[in-house]
Order: C-alpha cells, then sequence, then structure tokens
C-alpha cells in the first residue's frame, strides 16, 4: 500500500469510527462528564493511567485539565499516573510491571476521587489492576476502551467502548473524547 492508499483507508476509518463513537456514546459521555465534575466539585482528584499512547493521553488530559484547555479558570486536580519514573521503576522492579498504577493508587487514590483507566485492548493486566485498586478503596472508576472492553467492563462505573477493534482508530477517538471531558467539565464547573 502506497502513501496515497494508507491516506485514504485511515481517513475513510477514522471517519466511520468517528460516526458510530458520536452514535454510539453519548450517553455515556455525559455519564462520565458528571462523574467527574462531582468529584473535582467535592474535592476529589482525577487519576489517569494507561500504557504507549494511552500513557500519552493519559498525560495529555491531566495535563489540560491541571493547567489550561480553553478558559483561564482555577486548576482542575488531575494527575497522570505515567510520569514519575522513580516511582514507576521501582514498582517494576520491585513488584512487577503489573502492579506500577495499583501501587499509585494505593498511595494516592481517596474515596471520592475518580480513577480513569485507558485501554484499547482491555487486557492491559496494570490497568485492570488499578481499577480493581480503586474498586475496593472506594473510589469512582471509569474506562477508555474499545469494541472488547474484556476485563475492564466489570470494573468500571463508567465506560466509553469505541466501537472499534484497530488501537490507533480507537486512541483517536479516546483523545477526541479526552479533549470533550475537558471542554464540558470547564462549562460543568462553572468556569464561563
Ligand atoms: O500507541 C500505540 C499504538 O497505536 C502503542 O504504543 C500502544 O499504546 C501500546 O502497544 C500499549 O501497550 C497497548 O495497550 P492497550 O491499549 O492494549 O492497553
Ligand atoms: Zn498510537
Amino acid at each position: 500500500m502506497g502513501a496515497h492508499d494508507i491516506f485514504h483507508a485511515a481517513f475513510d476509518e477514522h471517519m466511520k469510527v468517528a460516526h458510530e463513537t458520536a452514535k454510539k456514546l453519548e450517553q455515556d459521555f455525559a455519564g462520565l462528564v458528571a462523574a467527574c465534575s462531582e468529584a473535582v466539585a467535592g474535592g476529589g482528584k482525577l487519576l489517569f493511567f494507561g500504557n504507549g499512547g494511552s500513557a500519552a493521553d493519559a498525560q495529555h488530559i491531566a495535563a489540560e485539565l491541571s493547567v489550561r484547555f480553553i478558559k483561564d479558570r482555577p486548576a482542575i486536580a488531575a494527575i497522570a499516573l505515567t510520569t514519575d519514573t522513580s516511582v514507576l521503576t521501582a514498582a517494576a522492579n520491585d513488584m512487577g510491571y503489573e502492579r506500577v498504577f495499583e501501587r499509585q493508587i494505593e498511595a494516592l487514590g481517596r474515596r471520592g476521587d475518580l480513577a480513569i483507566g485507558f485501554s484499547t485492548s482491555g487486557k492491559s493486566r496494570n490497568v485492570v489492576l488499578a481499577l480493581e485498586a480503586a474498586r475496593k478503596q472506594g473510589l469512582v472508576t471509569a474506562a477508555f476502551a474499545g469494541a472488547e472492553a474484556n476485563l475492564m467492563e466489570g470494573l468500571a462505573d463508567h465506560i466509553l467502548c469505541v466501537p472499534s477493534k484497530t488501537t490507533a482508530r480507537i486512541q483517536e477517538m479516546h483523545i477526541t473524547l479526552g479533549h470533550m471531558l475537558c471542554g464540558a467539565l470547564e462549562e460543568q464547573l462553572g468556569y464561563v
């Protein structure tokens, strides 16, 4: 496949998935916005995590919220659990890579917080264990997933399942939905 074919194939698939996502996820998205808004307004924080491209998504969205998205407004309590290399390497080395997010939920998660995991396959063990730990500690849980949410399905109070099985296409919808979440939160929290 040449560059032109890849260009058209990717755009066609992207637009098809975007269209299906818009049709399917409106209510789930509104539910997630309400849960995030309630957590932040109540003094809680948003904890984001995921692997690879999803780690980048977690950091991207946490940065928009804690610093700025569209409006100049007070900081929103949000953090990515993918950035502290000392914590990540110590937890991976001493406890195993599957516990790197779980351990940080144990350290930082409090009732009233919201734990938000990203996984396109729904199978990343470290994301699943962190959601399990969050549940056990009384946090509200949420997941950004793909068509096959797999192990995350029963662990998330709010789940956005993008109707695709292609990692890149799912990630493209995750960051779009993440940006929408930032915009909706700025509105809901009264920063108009
Ligand atoms: O960005 C990409 C592929 O587009 C990769 O870095 C991808 O995120 C990594 O393979 C992840 O480890 C996949 O994890 P997950 O989405 O299945 O939980
Ligand atoms: Zn990617």
